[in-house]
């Protein structure tokens, strides 16, 4: 079986600032997929025009800039990650070239072969969330997904997850006792019927 090589992290976008070049669909879902996940993040988008959708967001989101013009190299200073999404492929390519000269990650959504990383398909249950990729092969499996494991998962599993945080700040002793502890409590999630009786 092929094998997915992506090692999927988790940004705190709020202490980063990411550039998105292309205000049209795909700048838009792309803004959102940030936003929705975490409000406060620090978003500029350069694009020549925008859908009225990313005004909006303007207006619902406290660091979402936008600046209507061409993308330039000056544009990276300060950025952290950068998506490129306009609609023209060398235009893309041109701003590659510029964010790795200046060292910034980028995604590049019309070639997977240029990114550095990319978006997943993200199921969210208060604290918990659930980063979906299928290497490329098919945003809409993965999407799809999303929607299953989304329907799947109790919404009580928030409570189970704040439980054990407080048990977890509560537990004394050295770390390897609190680790066996931490698994003794919750073996009942992954023991079979059987073996529980
Ligand atoms: C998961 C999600 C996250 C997000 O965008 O937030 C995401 N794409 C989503 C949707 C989606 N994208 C596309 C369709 C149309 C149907 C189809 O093609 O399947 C749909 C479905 C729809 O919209 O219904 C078209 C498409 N996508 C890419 C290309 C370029 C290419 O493959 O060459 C093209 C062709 C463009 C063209 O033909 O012009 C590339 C990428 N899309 C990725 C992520 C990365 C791989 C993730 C993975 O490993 O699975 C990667 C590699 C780079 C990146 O973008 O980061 C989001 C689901 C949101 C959700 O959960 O609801
Ligand atoms: N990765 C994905 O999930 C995914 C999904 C579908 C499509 N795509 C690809 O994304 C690309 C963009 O699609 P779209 O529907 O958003 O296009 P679109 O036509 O809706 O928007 C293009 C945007 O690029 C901007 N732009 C063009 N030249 C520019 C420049 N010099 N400087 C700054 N901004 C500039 C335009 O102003 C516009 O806002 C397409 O090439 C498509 O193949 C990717």
């Amino acid at each position: 079986m092929e094998e997915n090589h992506l090692f999927p992290v988790f940004f705190k976008l709020h202490r980063l600032h990411v550039l998105v070049v292309g205000g049209g669909n795909i700048g838009l879902e792309k803004t959102n997929a940030m936003l929705e996940n975490c409000p406060q993040a620090t978003i500029t988008v350069v694009a020549l025009d925008f859908l009225p959708e990313l005004v909006s967001l303007t207006h619902q989101y406290p660091n979402i800039t936008l600046v209507q013009k061409s993308f330039s190299c000056g544009d990276l200073l300060g950025k952290d990650l950068v998506i490129a999404a306009t609609n023209i492929k060398e235009f893309n390519y041109y701003v590659w070239e510029k964010a790795k000269g200046n060292r910034v990650l980028i995604n590049v959504a019309d070639t997977p072969e240029l990114c550095d990383f990319y978006l997943g398909s993200i199921v969210r249950k208060g604290n918990l969330k659930i980063a979906i990729s299928t290497n490329g092969k098919s945003p809409t499996m993965a999407k799809r997904l999303k929607q299953v494991l989304q329907e799947a998962i109790p919404d009580s599993i928030d409570e189970i997850l704040n439980k054990l945080a407080v048990i977890r700040d509560r537990l004394a002793g050295d770390f390897s006792s609190k680790v066996k502890e931490l698994n003794n409590i919750t073996d009942v999630l992954v023991k079979s019927d059987k073996e529980k009786s």
